[in-house]
């Protein structure tokens, strides 16, 4: 991996740049997109950044198991254009309420002013839908399963944040199905929810998932499933969000399809999202003070091999450290050899603020009895491991870390998430977590429970969750669910 300019573990300034502790988490992620080398703040537009090569090298990999599981779920890649015609946008009144806020308009062609403005698409419902009135006629055509990945535009008003909240979103996958029933597209919704929750488990980064309220559901949709996940600071990142859109959109746009029966119906529809907030949360619930911790599967470097060099042997720890970086790129793993001539405890810092996963030394003495130490970025402890079978425990090592790293995860997470009964405890819990409190269903109570709370309703959970028998805060009448509560970016 080619090291950009920029040296890691210094700011953009070239200055040595000392991480922040993770306990000021805020402090800890501005710094390490920066030294971590993956985006550069500094382009002048606001909420628009740029990815360095080593933070593009870990996107690359997180899209690649994204795109692994979409392409093996039936879901077919594809492009639209980033230009809507305002008369194609304003049609769903919901959705244009959602977004007319948002939206960014092109209104010339060099000096030339547009008859028609053309959005910059935010989403791309207004985009994909009137083409799907071209494709979709019958129920052969039927499920129709699109996605793309692609730059979106949003206004955003609130404080813009690399990865959490860009005014250009980079790396926006979303998909867009067609089905002849609500049933079925309600199924695609339940799919949807458990590729979202295959992808998070492969990223390590466990995920809460929660139907949202109506007044926070999808502009123009039905209803919307929402993954989010707990960041180290207790407040909650929505990483991945499944909309059931029912026949709002084909009716608006008119995608009919004529059923078995030769009559024609309005098609139902789904649309889900994921973003580079996938990328935050797995730099953000992994990390530490060292730095970037990465899954095996998306760290650009996976192992790094250091010779211990003294001058009568280092011809051999040579020979053999590059014996170990053959076998291992001959394996398919992503290693490097540091022969550079910084200290080894300077190598150490490099390579943990970088996130690689392994660390394997050899020095003379480790020659001698043919081992090496091996040192997982995770756990920091030194084994020692033969260099015969040396693929095989790397292999092993890997392994094991990916899985560590998501129990890990997801205890922390589940300590951070914790029942209250009154709105004071809901209170004092969302300044370090998730709160759940018995809710009676009603919109006007939730309102008021977030009011009070100075918290957002997530929703109520996904899975069927044993109702804590309680009575609403808001209206004391008896609960018919809970809800989670929680500070969110
Ligand atoms: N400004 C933003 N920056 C980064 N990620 C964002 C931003 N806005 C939304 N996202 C991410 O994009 C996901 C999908 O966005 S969304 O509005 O919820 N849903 C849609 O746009 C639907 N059309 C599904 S693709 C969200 O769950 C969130 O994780
Ligand atoms: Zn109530």
């Amino acid at each position: 991996m080619a090291e950009n300019k920029k040296e890691a573990g210094k700011n953009d300034a070239g200055k040595e740049a000392v991480l922040p502790p993770k306990s000021d988490f805020s402090e800890w992620f501005n710094s390490i997109i920066d030294i971590g080398q993956i985006m550069d703040v500094r382009y002048p537009v606001k909420g628009l950044y740029v990815w360095y090569p080593f933070g593009f090298g870990i996107r690359k990999r997180v899209y690649g198991i994204i795109r692994d599981v979409m392409d093996n779920s039936g879901h077919d890649e594809t492009l639209f254009p980033l230009l809507i015609p305002e008369t194609e946008f304003m049609k769903e009144a919901d959705h244009i309420k959602g977004f007319e806020d948002e939206v960014f308009w092109v209104t010339h062609g060099g000096t030339t002013p547009l008859d028609v403005r053309l959005a910059l698409r935010p989403t791309s419902e207004t985009a994909i839908y009137p083409m799907y009135k071209l494709w979709v006629r019958s129920h052969a055509d039927l499920p129709l399963k699109l996605y793309q990945v692609v730059n979106t535009f949003r206004h955003e008003t609130k404080h813009t944040r690399p990865l959490i909240r860009l005014r250009e979103i980079t790396s926006f996958k979303e998909a867009h199905t067609v089905h002849a029933t609500w049933e079925d597209a309600k199924n695609q919704v339940d799919e949807a929810v458990g590729l979202y929750t295959d992808i998070y488990r492969q990223l390590s980064v466990p995920v809460l998932i929660s139907r949202r309220p109506d007044w926070d559901k999808f502009p123009g949709g039905d209803y919307t499933i929402a993954l989010d996940t707990i960041m180290p600071d207790g407040k909650t990142l929505q990483i991945g969000t499944v909309h059931h859109l029912g026949t709002n959109f084909a009716k608006t746009y008119d995608i009919q399809y004529e059923n078995a029966e030769g009559e024609q119906e309005y098609a139902n529809q789904t649309c889900y999202g994921i973003s580079e907030r996938s990328i935050a949360a797995l730099i953000s619930v992994h990390g530490d003070d060292k730095g970037l911790v990465l899954p095996p599967a998306v760290a650009p470097t996976q192992i790094v091999v250091i010779p211990v060099l003294f001058k009568d042997t280092t011809e051999a720890v040579m020979n053999a450290c590059s014996n170990v970086v053959d076998s291992l790129k001959k394996a398919g793993f992503r290693v490097e050899m540091d022969a550079s001539d910084l200290r080894p405890g300077a190598k150490y810092y490099k390579w943990e603020l970088k996130g690689s996963c392994l660390r394997i030394e050899i020095g003379p003495r480790d020659l001698e009895k043919n081992s090496a130490v091996l040192v997982r970025r995770d756990k920091g402890e030194k084994q020692f491991v033969s260099l015969d079978g040396i693929v095989e425990t790397v292999d092993a090592e890997l392994k094991q870390m990916a899985d560590d790293l998501y129990t890990t995860a997801e205890e922390k997470m589940n300590a951070m998430i914790a029942p209250s009964e009154t709105i004071e405890e809901a209170v004092a819990q969302i300044g370090k977590g998730v709160a759940t409190l018995p809710w009676c269903g009603c919109e006007e109570c939730g309102m008021k429970i977030e009011e009070e709370t100075n918290g957002s309703i997530l929703g109520t959970p996904n899975t069927a969750t044993e109702i804590k028998k309680g009575k609403c805060p808001a209206c004391g009448k008896e609960a018919e669910q809970i809800v989670y509560i929680a500070k969110m970016y």
